[in-house]
């Protein structure tokens, strides 16, 4: 939330020059958004900014998320900033310190930097309908917030665009989350919105994750556009605007999106790896290899487009889903959101769907003292051997992370959690029968690795 306008690092000039812009409660895109918007009144563009949130993640895991106007900063970057500013800390004497302190304070201006950002996301409908005040009046929307950052969008983008907005709820911000964990891949937070969408009668309903870089909504009969439906709602929404482009996703998207892009709508899905930092860059590089790319999304709920600076950006996903409310009304061509469940009409869905994610002790004596990753290798090269020798398996021909295999009429994948000592399995498939018949393939194959616990598994393939 705070916002840095630094016009020269080196040490000496620094006290002078630099100039802090506290924001207070915004949206971890919007901070990005301040890096790349002209705005003198608020001093912007800024030269970097700093977001704290927990994300999505529980309340006490709160970090800070660091932004330039090239995107956010990743591990290699934020590690090198940590070491420099630790060296500088040491070479303060008390008294510097203090009055460093002093100086930062001094330097600090409040800014509502919400106000620009949510005034462009409604100035964009508004172009999208052909420049309508209120494109979405007689729309009644709904929107749940989670108790994070999110409850902007219905007071600032969503009422002055003219939508009913009654029945939206948990749009105050409380860090203990007491309603639902705001996460779109929450089965309970995705309940919680499905039934305010249903007892409201609403025509919408949209969630948010905690900082607002996820997002996820519901039909007005309660259908969720959310993970593979989601992707298959924007890819759709995208490639109307820019035939035969790539769709870049994550690695556990499903393969009736894959005959969903490539068949009906004509793009092609280049299924990459989990991490929406991955994907968004993955997006850039094909831009820069000559193969063109508008829109990387997650099934976790970030999705980032090229217009919007491959900024991850949940609010902005959902300004997409509005300017195709907003235009089809416009142009005749369908009222209410069956325009958009028209849209992923086709999409196969799997009967079972299911993540299970199987925890590597790290203490435990067979890893031999070695690393949780290398232990998790291991693992998946084992399956992979074994999925080698079983005719009614097949390994995925192309694939960037785990081990993604075929097979009674599904597919799974057995990866590295990006961050966590655990082996995350994703099985789908038309039947429970067969989803069962795909997981105890991969528990034969992992059982003699004592390290791994694969109760989760043990549960699923039982049954239970
Ligand atoms: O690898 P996992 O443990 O499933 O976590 C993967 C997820 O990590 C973070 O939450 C990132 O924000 C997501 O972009 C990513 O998908």
């Amino acid at each position: 939330m705070l916002i840095l306008k630094v016009h020269n690092l080196e040490l000496r000039y620094w006290r002078q020059l630099y100039m802090f812009l506290l924001c207070s409660l915004a949206s971890t895109p919007a901070m990005f958004n301040s890096t790349l918007t002209e705005d003198e009144d608020v001093f912007c563009p800024v030269d970097g900014s700093i977001m704290i949130t927990a994300s999505h993640l529980p309340y006490n895991r709160n970090g800070l998320k660091f932004f330039t106007n090239a995107g956010g900063l990743g591990k290699a970057d934020i590690k090198d900033i940590l070491e420099r500013a630790a060296i500088i800390y040491d070479n303060f004497s008390d008294d510097a310190l203090k009055e460093t302190e002093l100086a930062a304070s001094a330097a600090v201006r409040k800014a509502d930097y919400m106000n620009i950002y949510t005034a462009n996301l409604v100035e964009a409908v508004r172009r999208a309908a052909g420049n309508i005040e209120k494109p979405l009046e007689g729309f009644h929307i709904v929107v749940d917030a989670g108790n994070g950052a999110g409850g902007f969008f219905m007071g600032k983008v969503l009422e002055p665009l003219g939508a009913v907005t009654s029945g939206s709820q948990f749009l105050e911000p409380d860090g203990l989350f007491p309603n639902h964990i705001p996460n779109p891949e929450d089965k309970a937070a995705m309940r919680a919105i499905t039934q305010a969408v249903l007892e409201n009668k609403a025509d919408l309903g949209i969630i948010f994750d905690t900082d607002v870089d996820r997002s996820a909504a519901v039909d007005s009969s309660g259908r969720e556009f959310n993970r593979n439906r989601l992707i298959a709602l924007m890819s759709a929404i995208v490639l109307e605007e820019h035939p035969g482009t790539t769709i870049v996703t994550d690695s556990v998207t499903s393969d009736g999106l894959t005959a969903f892009i490539e068949n009906k709508l004509g793009g092609k899905h280049h299924r990459f790896k989990r991490g929406y930092k991955n994907v968004i860059d993955e997006a850039i590089r094909l831009n820069f290899v000559g193969e063109e790319s508008h829109l990387a999304i997650e099934t976790s709920g970030h999705g980032a487009l090229k217009e919007n600076h491959w900024l991850d950006d949940g609010a902005y996903l959902m300004v997409k889903v509005l300017n195709k409310l907003a235009s089809a009304r416009v142009s005749g061509s369908g009222c209410g959101s069956k325009v958009l469940t028209d849209m992923v009409d086709g999409l196969e869905e799997a009967e079972v769907a299911v993540e299970l994610r199987l925890k590597i002790d790290q203490n435990h004596a067979d890893l031999k003292g070695g690393s949780f990753r290398g232990y998790g290798e291991a693992v998946l090269k084992h399956l992979e051997n074994r999925v080698a020798s079983d005719s009614k398996l097949k390994k995925a021909p192309v694939n960037y992370e785990g081990v993604r295999v075929s097979g009674h009429g599904g597919w799974f994948l057995l990866r590295l959690s990006l961050h966590d000592p655990v082996l995350p399995l994703n099985i789908e498939a038309p039947s429970l029968e067969e989803a069962v018949k795909l997981g105890l393939a991969v528990s034969a194959a992992v059982k003699e690795f004592a390290a791994l616990d694969t109760s989760a598994l043990d549960k699923f393939v039982r049954g239970l």
